[in-house]
């Protein structure tokens, strides 16, 4: 199933290396470092940064997975790992990676 059909579930697992790489080649634009992947969104101005960032947490509420966000004036970094894996990639990171993916997708065309 695509990981934009997922949804976050409770008590996901570590993924080993083979799996990260499967995932991340699914989400283009995120990068691994350690037990994290991360996205740097860039914005036409503030408000729309905002917007963004709103969507993002009304997504992470709905998912129960929350990303580290990084704020500035025209960008947005989010950082998804998962505490309860013990800080590593879980599945979880790369649905909630692929919608924000598509959060982003959809300000850029509105
Ligand atoms: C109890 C609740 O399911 C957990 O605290 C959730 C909330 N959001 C979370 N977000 C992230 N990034 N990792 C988690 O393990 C996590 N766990």
């Amino acid at each position: 199933m695509k990981l934009l059909e997922r949804h976050c579930t409770h008590g996901a697992p570590a993924l080993d290396p083979d799996a990260i790489r499967a995932l991340l080649a699914q989400v283009p634009g995120w990068q691994a470092a350690g037990g994290s992947i991360e996205r740097e969104f860039t914005f036409a101005d503030y408000r729309a940064t905002i917007a963004f960032v709103n969507a993002v947490a009304t997504m992470a509420e709905t998912e129960n997975h929350h990303p580290d966000m990084r704020v500035g004036y025209r960008r947005c970094t989010l950082v998804y790992t998962t505490h309860s894996a013990g800080g590593a990639l879980s599945a979880n990171d790369f649905i909630c990676a692929a919608k924000a993916g598509m959060l982003y997708d959809r300000g850029m065309a509105a």
